[in-house]
Order: structure tokens, then sequence, then C-alpha cells
């Protein structure tokens, strides 16, 4: 049966969110505080720009394989996602891994001079000339400018993380209503904390960036298909498992 959620619940739900988030965010803001500076020399750019297009794409998917390990191990420890059917979480993290490493790259972008965090410095989008897809570069970048323009604190993204993953309309779900039911609640910790930060007017902002998720991730994996055509053999011997699991 259906329990009102009480406030002491939601509460309780946001410190295990944010806490989640914490313990599986890869990289803390304060280290790229830090290295905000340090960005890629002419050598350097010159060295990305001399790989191969299957040695450019080995090393991003290697990169994005490890922040999709880390938001599966951000999944596992939401509270009530254990508690989803095992074909379910897959579901969930199949088409919800990368628009949360997306929102959390949003962290790693300086927006002064528009570059992210890669491979140890902050990269322009120049950096990756060599994937030939442009178009999804600068999408990415586009998105990650945006998001962080928001100045989101890190637990609004936790919440809105949890937010993107426990999605109730992803097709294929088998028990639908379990999921819709750790929605609801992830919902209410996020009008929680908008409210307590006294920044109500962020909410509609940020569901707004759902629709944009999508498409992004739809484009993706449209690059994927088209990289994975060229470079059949790249993919299937350097793309990690993980990875061929979820976008394979
Ligand atoms: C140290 N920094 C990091 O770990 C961050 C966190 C996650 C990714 N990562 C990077 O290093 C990184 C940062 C910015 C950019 Cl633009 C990139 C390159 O991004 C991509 C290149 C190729 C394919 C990408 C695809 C595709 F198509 F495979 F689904 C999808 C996404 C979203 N990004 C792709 C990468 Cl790999």
């Amino acid at each position: 049966c259906q329990y009102p959620t009480s406030l002491l619940h939601i509460e309780e739900l946001c410190a295990s969110i944010v806490r989640s988030h914490r313990e599986t965010s890869q990289y803390r803001v304060e280290e790229l505080q830090a290295l905000r500076w340090k960005i890629f020399t002419r050598e350097e750019i010159q060295m990305y720009h001399s790989k191969s297009v299957d040695e450019m794409w080995q090393l991003c998917a290697d990169r994005l394989s490890d922040a999709v390990q880390y938001v599966v191990e951000f999944a596992k420890r939401l509270p009530g996602f254990r508690q989803i059917r095992q074909n379910d979480q897959i579901n969930l993290l199949k088409s919800g891994s990368m628009e949360v490493v997306l929102v959390r790259m949003s962290r790693l972008f300086n927006t002064e001079n528009s570059t992210v965090f890669f491979d140890g410095k902050f990269a322009g989008t120049e950096v990756f000339k060599s994937l030939l897809c442009a178009d999804l570069i600068m999408a990415v970048f586009d998105f990650a400018h945006s998001m962080s323009a928001l100045r989101l604190t890190e637990p609004q993204v936790a919440i809105f993380s949890a937010l993107v993953l426990i999605n109730p309309d992803r097709p294929g779900l088998e028990d639908r209503g379990r999921v819709q039911r750790l929605r609801k609640d992830i919902e209410l910790a996020l009008s929680h904390i908008l409210h307590r930060d006294n920044q109500e007017s962020l909410v509609h902002r940020l569901y707004q960036k759902v629709p944009v998720l999508k498409g992004l991730c739809s484009l993706h994996i449209d690059k994927l298909h088209w990289f994975r055509q060229l470079y059949p053999l790249t993919v299937h011997t350097h793309f990690p498992p993980l990875y061929k699991e979820l976008f394979g």
C-alpha cells in the first residue's frame, strides 16, 4: 500500500543520495578547481591530432567506460535501486548511465575557457579532432556548458542525477510501478532541497534538461554505431565489456 512520504523520509533520502554521489563522483570539485588552469600545450594537442581515429575512440571509450562504472556504483547505492527487479536495473542503467555521465561532466567543465577535464588536463574541442565527430563533441560541450552555467551545488547534481536515472518512462520496464514510486520520492527530494536552497526557479530549468539529454544520447548511440561500422575490431576488443553490454 502507499504510505504518505514523511518529510523525515525525504530528508533521509536526500542525505543518502548526496552521500552516494560523493562516494562515487570520480573527481572531487576541489581537485578540479585546483587543476582549472592546467590546459594542453600545442605539442600535447599535436600528439592527440597524430592519433588515428580508432586510437582516439579507444582512449575516449576507456574514459567513458570508467565514468559509466562510477555511475553504476552510484545507482547501486541509491536507496530503493536494489529493490527494483534486476532486469529493470539493467534497463535503467542501459538507457540512463550516459545521461548521468553527461550531467556529471558539467562539474568537469570550465566555462571561462570552454574546456573540459580530459586525460589529466582541461581540453578544448580541438583536442578531439581525430574522433571525426565534431558535431557530437560540440553537442557534449554545449550541454556541459549549459549545465555548468546553472551553477548547481553537489547535492543538487546528486539528486538531479538520481532523477535522470530513475526514469519510469524507459521502454521495456517490467515493474514500472515500483520505478514510479521511487521516482516520486526523488522528485520530492529535489523540490525539498531546491526549496531549502531558496532556488525553486531551478526546478523547471532542470526538468527542461531531461529531453535535451535524451536527444544527446541518441546522437551518441548513432555515432557509436557509425564508429563500430568502421572499426568493428576496436569496439569488439577494446571497448570494455560493460560498455558493450550497455551500448552494444
Ligand atoms: C577525466 N574526465 C573524464 O573522465 C570525463 C568523464 C566522462 C568522460 N570523460 C572524458 O574524459 C571526456 C570529457 C569530454 C569529452 Cl568531449 C570526451 C569525449 O567524449 C566522447 C568521445 C567519443 C564518444 C562519446 C560518446 C559516444 F558516442 F560514445 F556515445 C558519448 C559521450 C558522452 N562522449 C563521447 C571525454 Cl571521453
